[in-house]
């Protein structure tokens, strides 16, 4: 369909060129391949080679049911083409929120992602506020879905805490289960996507983030100055480092830049799943200074205001002048 008929189409994206280019197929081309981490039969050794090198790995043997996890993409698929005004009803007021075009929240926009999706903060859900969302059927894949991902964010950050020899204090405050996030995202087609983006270059704020994307593509992570396509494989996730994980290892893994590129011809979707630490627990190291989540969370929402930009992790540095 036309995304400029689409209903389901927040108005932003109901753009009038219907002259479509074919996508940008250098962009696109096969890149040097990411490393592959089995979580069947973990390798210490190999995914902490793999945090310090890529920051980024696919996850073989993860443990969760190919019919689980087409189940709740079809499902994000289904719920995500509803109507743009319904979506917004439905979920408006609750804490689950429906987002598109993110982050043009600050005072000077930039370029708006060309994404649209939810944003399903568990801890709230685990306490049933949530109106739009109650009792449906994808409610109860969700639940069913985070459980898989806190147990594989847990077995790999203890992984990681024996390898940056973390003692039991600092590991418990720096993994805070109940305070993860899943985003579920729709990037919708873009007319002459050729130099745009679902979602610009950034780098996540996380611990530890892991995708789920259908079959379509577009993730894409720059490594040593050129961007390398991450190509969907059926039954593999990604996994990435995010900043706290970063600073919680001084250094030692890479919270790699990533960007998602748009489609002129397909939809794509994909869901995210974000550990975090806990929001009042510290987070100290040779290279930055003390800081809680809480407080990277309020700079970069500062930041991103003032600017469009967020700063990261570079507004901690112990070498920063500011
Ligand atoms: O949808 C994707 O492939 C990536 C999503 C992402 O980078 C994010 O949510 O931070
Ligand atoms: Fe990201």
């Amino acid at each position: 369909m036309d995304s400029t008929a689409d209903p389901s189409y927040p108005h932003i994206f109901r753009r009038h060129e219907s002259d479509h280019e074919p996508d940008c197929e250098p962009y696109r081309k096969a890149g040097p391949e990411i490393p592959v981490v089995d979580l069947r039969a973990l390798d210490p050794g190999r995914l902490a080679e793999a945090c310090r090198v890529w920051g980024i790995f696919r996850l073989a043997n993860h443990g969760i049911p190919p019919t689980l996890s087409n189940r709740i993409l079809d499902r994000a698929r289904l719920i995500l083409s509803e109507p743009f005004e319904d979506k917004r009803t439905r979920f408006g007021g609750g804490p689950v929120s429906y987002f598109w075009g993110t982050p043009a929240v600050g005072k000077r926009v930039r370029s708006v992602n060309w994404v649209e999706g939810l944003h399903i903060p568990l801890a709230r859900l685990r306490s049933g506020e949530e109106p739009g969302f109650g009792s449906s059927s994808f409610r109860c894949l969700v639940d069913e879905y985070v459980r898989h991902m806190a147990r594989i964010a847990r077995e790999l950050f203890n992984a990681l805490t024996v390898d940056l020899k973390l003692d039991s204090v600092q590991s418990t405050s720096h993994f805070s289960e109940p305070d993860a996030i899943l985003r579920v995202y729709r990037y919708p087609r873009r007319p002459n996507a050729c130099h745009n983006f679902g979602l610009e270059a950034h780098s996540d704020s996380s611990l530890l983030s892991i995708l789920n994307q259908d079959e379509v593509g577009g993730l894409q992570i720059l490594r040593e100055g050129r961007w390398i396509n991450v190509a969907p494989i059926s039954d593999m996730l990604i996994v990435n480092i995010g900043d706290m994980m970063q600073a919680i290892s001084d250094n030692e893994y890479m919270s790699v830049e990533h960007r998602v590129l748009a489609s002129s011809s397909k939809e794509r979707i994909s869901l995210c799943y974000f550990a975090y630490p806990s929001e009042d627990g510290l987070i100290s190291s040779s290279r930055y200074k003390p800081f809680t989540y809480k407080d990277f969370k309020a700079k970069v929402q500062e930041d991103i205001e003032a600017t469009g930009f967020k700063i990261g992790l570079d507004r901690f540095r112990i070498t920063d002048p500011n």
